[in-house]
């Protein structure tokens, strides 16, 4: 392989003047020590490369070897359950989920002579209590000249020898590599056709996200955009969570770490770990791999989408991941553009988000990759540039709001600043789980809040008892969209996470509250008296009174609104 020796090197960035070719993105192995490096720039005999661990202690001299290879992580059985760093490296020989790994188990579902295509699942490995396929690598196809036999495997072992038509053999591993700026191949990309639910009714109701889109959270500081990524990433309905803490805090990476082996998936009683891969790399860990680490995380779960699987990878933050590229960028000396940032973060950011696909896979089944990431604009501006261009690559934006966090009102998701461009495509999956009129209601509401705003501002001027009867009762019903709605606390027992099922009674009776409230202000009624009935309060707390297993007691909620509302009289005939 090449050689160069370093000719200068600051903080994760060198120079080196080679003695052999090196390409662009070859990943570099410096000093005595190998540690790892990508090549950057290239000119002449010269190049530049960022080196992904601490560099302290390496000198000019130092010798550079190439690797022939793109930078890529190892994909194969045995990677749920671990945290590992930006490349992908373990980061603990204590595993998270139960098992032992003398146990790993192989068993071939083909046998000498096979023809096997790429994609293709060529045999099962049972490690750490867990069976995983192992699949044929997406450049591999052709005849099986070799195949381990069926028990126990070494991790290092050729599993599979593979002669394709043009007479050359590829040797197949356990882990087989792939390069992390690559998209692996698919057949078809699709449109994507129903949501991930979230178990957030904010999100689902008002802002839902696609199996397969891409979602951006914005928020200032302490806003509670980690709170909701952790949230999602305990309850949405994905077979695999993919969480990249990229440039947090380390206490806030060791809470996540310290949490997330204790959980319990909600839906299937096992460890939450048991589907979860976490990629961590702190503040204080070395800034290129910071930047790598995004990379991984979406090959990563690339490589689970094309096991016919709905993966979410939550990246957390791409503003951290956003600094990283600054910083390199200014210890090569180039040009910076926004606020500092280099001219490339753009196309940077459309790599990341543009991966997240709905895909038919190479074998032809259905697979996801949605790709939500944190934004942490400085003093909360959205307009800066790493929010601002990401708005140029996602489908939803869940923008998170200083007031509202400020007031305690989680998710602190601001209504009239986020949008979703996929909520159009599910009305047909709504009215499957019972509820025709859902983007009907959705559009209600988001009217409503609409006019709340605009009610509020004139209430502040004139005094909100000053205004119309009709528009008190509409603070009053807005009011109740937020706080049975749209709040749901991330730490509550009973309602952290919201079933479409509960969505809708909770969403039916909200709406026939609006409908009944202004028609008994037609028949007369008091604004003030709306606001003042039991069952107005009942229905603010029902996310915390009524659990998932007790929807039926929706019905006994609706039957108290229809009494009191459809009894209120106007304030003349009560008296
Ligand atoms: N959904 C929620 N439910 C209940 N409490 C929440 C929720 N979201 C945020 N909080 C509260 O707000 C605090 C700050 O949230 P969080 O750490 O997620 O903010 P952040 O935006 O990630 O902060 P930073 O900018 O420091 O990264 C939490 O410790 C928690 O008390």
């Amino acid at each position: 392989m090449a050689e160069a020796r370093i000719r200068w090197i600051g903080g994760p960035v060198l120079h080196a003047v080679s003695e052999g070719a090196f390409q662009l993105g070859e990943a570099i192995e410096v000093g005595e020590a190998g540690l790892p490096g990508e090549v950057i720039r290239l000119r002449g005999r010269e190049f530049v490369a960022q080196v992904y661990e601490d560099t302290t202690g390496l000198k000019p001299g130092d010798p550079v070897h190439g690797t022939g290879q793109p930078l890529s992580v190892p994909l194969g059985p045995g990677l749920l359950g671990n945290i590992y760093d930006g490349l992908l490296r373990p980061l603990s020989e204590e595993r998270f989920v139960e098992g032992d790994d003398t146990e790993s188990r192989f068993q071939p579902q083909v046998s000498e002579g096979d023809k096997v295509k790429p994609g293709q699942i060529y045999a099962q490995v049972t490690m750490h209590g867990l069976e995983e396929p192992c699949l044929v690598p997406p450049h591999v196809s052709g005849t099986v000249e070799e195949i381990a036999e069926e028990g126990k495997i070494d991790r290092e072992q050729v599993l599979m020898v593979v002669r394709d038509d043009d007479d050359a053999c590829h040797e197949v591993h356990l882990h087989n590599r792939w390069p992390v700026r690559r998209p692996r191949p698919v057949r078809d990309r699709l449109p994507g056709d129903r949501p991930l639910i979230t178990g957030q009714r904010i999100l689902d109701t008002l802002f839902p996200i696609a199996r397969g889109s891409r979602a951006a959270i914005p928020g200032g500081f302490g806003t509670g955009k980690t709170v909701l990524q952790e949230t999602l990433a305990k309850h949405a309905h994905a077979d695999v969570i993919i969480y990249v803490g990229c440039g947090e805090r380390g206490n806030e990476m060791a809470e996540v770490l310290n949490e997330f082996p204790d959980l319990t998936d909600p839906s299937t009683g096992r460890p939450l770990m048991e589907r979860t891969v976490i990629i961590a790399n702190t503040s204080n860990m070395p800034v290129a791999a910071r930047e790598a680490s995004i990379y991984a995380g979406v090959t990563v779960g690339e490589y689970f989408r094309d096991q016919g699987k709905h993966v979410a990878l939550m990246a957390d933050s791409t503003s951290r991941w956003a600094e990283a590229l600054r910083e390199v960028s200014g210890r090569l000396g180039e040009l910076p553009a926004e606020a500092g940032y280099p001219a490339y973060l753009s196309s940077r950011l459309a790599d990341f988000y543009e991966r997240a696909a709905r895909v038919t896979t190479l074998t032809g089944e259905e697979g996801s990759l949605t790709i939500i990431g944190a934004v942490s604009p400085p003093a909360g501006d959205f307009s800066e540039p790493v929010t601002s261009h990401t708005k140029r690559y996602i489908r939803c934006f869940w923008g998170l709001d200083k007031e509202r966090a400020e007031a305690r009102f989680y998710p602190a998701i601001h209504p009239l600043q986020s949008y979703s461009e996929d909520a159009e495509k599910f009305t047909g999956w709504w009215t499957e789980k019972g509820n025709s009129d859902w983007y009907r209601q959705r559009e209600r509401l988001l009217t409503l809040l609409e006019r709340e705003a605009h009610l509020q501002r004139m209430a502040r001027i004139v005094g909100k008892d000053a205004l119309p009867a009709d528009q008190q009762l509409t603070l009053t019903c807005a009011q109740l969209v937020n706080e049975a709605l749209l709040s749901q606390s991330a730490f509550s027992k009973t309602d952290r996470y919201c079933s479409p099922e509960r969505q809708i009674e909770m969403l039916r009776l909200v709406i026939r509250f609006i409908d009944l409230a202004f028609e008994a202000l037609e028949r007369g009624a008091d604004p003030d008296d709306i606001a003042g009935l039991s069952v107005y309060r009942r229905l603010q707390r029902m996310g915390e009174e009524i659990g998932e297993d007790e929807i039926e007691r929706f019905d006994d909620l609706r039957s108290e609104l229809d009494d009191q509302l459809g009894g209120l009289k106007a304030r003349e005939t009560q008296e």
